[in-house]
């Protein structure tokens, strides 16, 4: 199992020290179940493998935005990438020092640098030149001067799913490293913007240290280089991406990954920064659904679950592996291969083929590493409410998201002017 603090007592499964049996009768299912000494472990190997140089762990909320998560790690003193002014808000919502802020991605609209600057956060990634000269005219308008960094693509192959790489040239993220000194350049003339970082983020769930190590070592080369020219960078960041164990897969481990990179990085004077997701979250959440019914067939076996891919898509969009385990073990029943499916109407809808179980109909399963890209990419397709979200912390039970009320799902749409049937 990924997770020490999911773990099986007297055949059943738990979250710390709660059984998940429980959580699904006060909330039903599907729920996902969250574990706070998991979020908290997985952030503190981050701070402590940094604690010897300036650092700042700035959460990917993209990963898991629950505000209960978020005010966690904010008391811990993690800070945020953000991708989008609600991510933003919630940030705020939630406690987080803005000033701990970094804000990614390829299309900010001006709204959203506007409400960025007002709050003043600790930099923007610029994706491109057309962003910079926006950035500096809203910058400008409002007074203000913008810190930015550019994210540079390295044009290095993560070897990872081509869905979620990120830094090669024929993906959208990113200024190509052969332009990023010439924008520096710009972007030192350029009122409304300073430059104080150099960003990038080379894809998600990278298992092997040599794909970001390469991109450091093409941004290092930049830094000396801009260094040279006298353009004064402050922090480096790497984003995130480092790969969690979904399957057996044996990722370094956040030491290993900051000794390699502080190694390389050697006496410069930069603060450094990154931006994990899936390593803190993944492996620190359980998605429980429950087995509606079983239809046995020749062919194939099917297990009907009340989860479905509105709940948990990563099985359905990237063919992602999820380890799925009866949360009650039974030994009263021989395991048999069955097709994890839910009740949507797409042939696409499962969360697990072929899986081993033995299980009845009214069981309990666990999809497990949930808690990264799970919720966060629920949706209400089929109108099904998105699911409730539990904090477990020892051996208590905290709702930190209701299921959605179903009356929730058309709050907003209207009927035609006179459509209204008599
Ligand atoms: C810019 C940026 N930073 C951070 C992350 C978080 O990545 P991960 O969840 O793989 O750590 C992502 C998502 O891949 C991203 O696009
Ligand atoms: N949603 C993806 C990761 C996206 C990374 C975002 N930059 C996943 O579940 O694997």
């Amino acid at each position: 199992m990924a997770s020490s603090h999911f773990s099986y007592r007297r055949d059943e499964l738990h979250a710390e020290d709660v059984a998940l049996s429980r959580i699904a009768e006060q909330v039903d299912t599907p729920c996902y179940v969250y574990s706070k000494a998991a979020f908290t472990a997985h952030y503190q190997a981050y701070a402590e493998a940094l604690a010897d140089g300036p650092h700042l762990v700035c959460y990917a909320l993209k990963a898991n935005s629950n505000l209960a998560v978020l005010g966690l790690l904010a008391s811990l003193g993690a800070g945020f990438d953000i991708v989008s002014v609600g991510e933003l808000e919630r940030v705020l919502a939630a406690g987080g020092d803005p000033a701990q802020v970094v804000f990614s991605g390829v299309g900010k609209r001006e709204d959203e640098m506007r409400r960025a600057l007002a709050v003043d956060i600790k930099c923007f990634n610029v994706e491109s030149e057309a962003e910079l000269e926006q950035l500096a005219r809203t910058a400008r308008a409002m007074g203000r001067v913008a810190r930015v960094s550019i994210r540079v693509n390295p044009d290095v192959d993560a070897g990872t799913h081509p869905y979620i790489s990120t830094g090669l040239k024929e993906n959208k993220f990113g200024i190509a490293i052969a332009e990023a000194e010439r924008v520096y350049h710009h972007a030192r003339e350029l009122a409304g913007v300073e430059p104080v970082g150099i960003d990038c983020h080379i894809g998600s769930q990278l298992t092997e240290l040599a794909p970001f190590i390469d991109a450091l070592d093409r941004l290092l080369a930049l830094y000396d280089r801009l260094t040279t020219d006298g353009i004064t960078i402050r922090h480096l960041d790497l984003g995130g991406g480092l790969g969690v164990d979904y399957q057996g897969e044996t990722p370094p481990s956040p030491g290993d990954y900051i000794a390699a990179l502080r190694q390389r990085i050697g006496d410069r004077p930069l603060e450094l920064i990154l931006e994990p997701g899936r390593s803190i979250a993944a492996n620190a959440g359980v998605m429980l659904t429950r087995v509606a019914y079983l239809k046995p067939g020749e062919h194939r076996s099917f297990a009907i679950v009340d989860g479905a891919m509105n709940d948990l898509i990563r099985p359905s969009l990237y063919q992602a592996w999820q380890r799925i385990t009866a949360v009650q073990q039974r030994h009263d029943v021989d395991p048999h291969r069955w097709e994890i499916v839910g009740p949507v109407c797409e042939s696409g809808d499962y969360l697990g083929h072929d899986r081993e179980l033995a299980i009845a109909a009214g069981d309990l399963l666990a999809v497990h590493s949930a808690g990264a890209y799970g919720f966060v990419m629920a949706s209400n397709y089929n109108t099904r409410p998105r699911p409730p979200e539990v904090m477990v912390d020892g051996s208590d039970i905290h709702v930190v998201r209701q299921r959605e009320p179903l009356d929730a799902l058309w709050a907003g749409e209207s009927l035609l002017p006179g459509a209204a049937p008599s």
